[in-house]
């Protein structure tokens, strides 16, 4: 069989960008992206591609080469099913916040609404691709659903978790490492593989894409979230060690990573991870850990996330123990906002924490960020219900100018790696400061050398010099 026809149910970070360069590298494939919420499928439609829900670069030209020939959004979820032939279901799979697996499993709701829909509205057979991330064996349930509650016609359920990175999904998507794909080893479970398969073989060699039992696919992508995540608290742990010692982190990554069996990349100290994956995904892999009775294996991957959550703390509280211990009245400039550069996207970003930790103390934060609204910065501080909203917005200011920002700061934190902000007069800013005036560098990214020849006084992540 040749898929013709594709509904992706989820328009988000995933189901937008991924939908858009299958329509453009299939064109003639039908491409519908799908999402119930209407103020997301506007922004997906219209015309000023500046206003595209999700900020990655090379995503606009995309949109504008494949929209309206064979790409569309809508909010006509059952038009759209009943008009594919593959249905890849990209919703979010948030962490429980209820019930039992309350802060740990990931909501299976909104995946389990999906089939229904599919079920109810489906007459004729179809592959249901799982595109989002989901606990091992979720496809067993999706199953189960579509055929109890179907119109008996029959559906392959395919695992084909996404591996892109925010910042750089557009590139990821077009030269991916591998595309995995998960089915049931029968007959019709190996063809629809195959139209999988040869869908993506439009733009992607076919050695890298892989096919397995549906099971190894969902855990697979569990896997990868937790050894990535892994490195970064591993690195991050180091970088404690080496403020200690006098050691440089940034010569320890490199020093480990030319062993070609531990390799260069992800070895960057941070002021923590954020994102929406590495977090839900490990506590997912411990729940379900957990629910086997692997208590050792559960507590082993539960310490990459307690060690990104110290790795937060220790940042905050140094900036408090730096401005002698009280930062209650004092200016603190955020250098960003989003979990890493090139994304608008803020969810679990460090800065959340790193600053509701600052407020406790009654610091007065002004946040800069080239890419995250106001409106974001606030219902982030909001979600955690740490105080009255309106305290964090007589606390919080958000600043559109980089420069006013900055002026009259007791301290900057640079909590995302933003490459504008190494291009900054940073004279002027230090002339402009309180003094001494501090900068807090959670991501290793300004030339350190510098500012002190101007007049800084710095702390950098991993580096022996921070002030205890
Ligand atoms: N963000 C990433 O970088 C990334 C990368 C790989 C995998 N993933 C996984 O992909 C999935 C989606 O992530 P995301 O970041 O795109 O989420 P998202 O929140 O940006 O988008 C999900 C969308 O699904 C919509 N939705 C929910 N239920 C719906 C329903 N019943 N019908 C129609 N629309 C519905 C929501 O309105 C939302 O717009 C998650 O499982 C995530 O773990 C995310
Ligand atoms: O050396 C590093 C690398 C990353 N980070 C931080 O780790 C977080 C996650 O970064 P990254 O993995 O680049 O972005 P995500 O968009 O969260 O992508 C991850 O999560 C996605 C969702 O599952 C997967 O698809 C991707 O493969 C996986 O990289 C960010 O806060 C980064 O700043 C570091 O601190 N140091």
């Amino acid at each position: 069989m040749k898929i013709k026809s594709i509904c992706c149910i989820g328009a988000g970070y995933v189901g937008g960008p991924t939908m858009a360069v299958i329509a453009q590298k299939c064109p003639n494939v039908k491409v519908t992206v799908v999402d119930i919420n209407e103020a997301r499928i506007a922004a997906w439609n219209n015309e000023d591609l500046s206003k595209l829900p999700v900020y990655e670069p090379g995503l606009d030209a995309i949109v504008k080469d494949a929209r309206g020939r064979n790409l569309f959004f809508s909010t006509n979820v059952d038009a759209a099913i009943d008009e594919a032939d593959t249905i890849f279901i990209s919703v979010n799979t948030p962490t429980k916040t209820y019930g039992k697996g309350k802060g740990m499993a990931a909501d299976l709701k909104y995946i389990e609404l999906c089939a229904r829909q599919i079920a109810r509205v489906a007459k004729e057979d179809k592959i249901v691709v799982e595109k989002s991330t989901l606990p091992v064996r979720t496809a067993s349930a999706i199953k189960s659903i579509l055929d109890n509650t179907g119109n008996g016609v029959q559906f392959q359920i395919l695992s084909n978790p996404e591996f892109l990175a925010e910042g750089t999904a557009i590139e990821d998507l077009l030269k991916p490492d591998r595309v995995l794909i998960g089915g049931e080893m029968t007959a019709e479970g190996e063809k629809a593989m195959q139209a999988l398969v040869d869908l993506y073989a439009s733009w992607v060699n076919r050695d890298h894409i892989l096919t397995t039992n549906v099971w190894s696919s969902e855990l697979s992508k569990l896997t990868a979230n937790a050894f990535l995540a892994q490195r970064v608290s591993s690195i991050n742990a180091m970088s404690e060690i080496c403020e200690k010692t006098g050691a440089n982190v940034a010569e320890v990554s490199k020093a480990i990573g030319m062993d070609s069996r531990i390799g260069p990349k992800f070895l960057s100290s941070s002021v923590g991870f954020g994102g929406s994956c590495f977090q839900k995904d490990i506590l997912n892999l411990v729940y379900i850990a957990k629910s086997y009775g692997l208590d050792e294996v559960a507590n082993y991957w539960e310490q990459v996330v307690l060690m990104n959550n110290h790795q937060k703390n220790r940042f905050s509280d140094n900036i408090i123990n730096t401005l002698y211990n009280t930062v209650s009245g004092k200016k603190i400039t955020f250098l960003g906002w989003a979990f890493k550069k090139d994304t608008n996207d803020t969810r679990e970003s460090a800065a959340i924490t790193v600053a509701d930790n600052l407020l406790n103390e009654h610091a007065k934060i002004t946040v800069y960020d080239p890419k995250v609204s106001e409106e974001q910065i606030f219902s982030d501080l909001e979600y955690l219900n740490s105080r009255d909203p309106k305290q964090n917005r007589a606390l919080l200011k958000v600043e559109k100018d980089p420069y006013l920002a900055m002026k009259d700061a007791h301290a900057i934190a640079i909590l995302t790696e933003w490459d504008e902000f190494k291009a900054y007069n940073w004279q002027k800013i230090y002339d402009h400061m309180l003094k001494p005036a501090f900068i807090f560098d959670g991501r290793r990214l300004l030339d350190h050398e510098m500012l002190k020849s101007i007049g800084f006084e710095c702390y950098e992540i991993g580096t022996g010099n921070a002030s205890q």
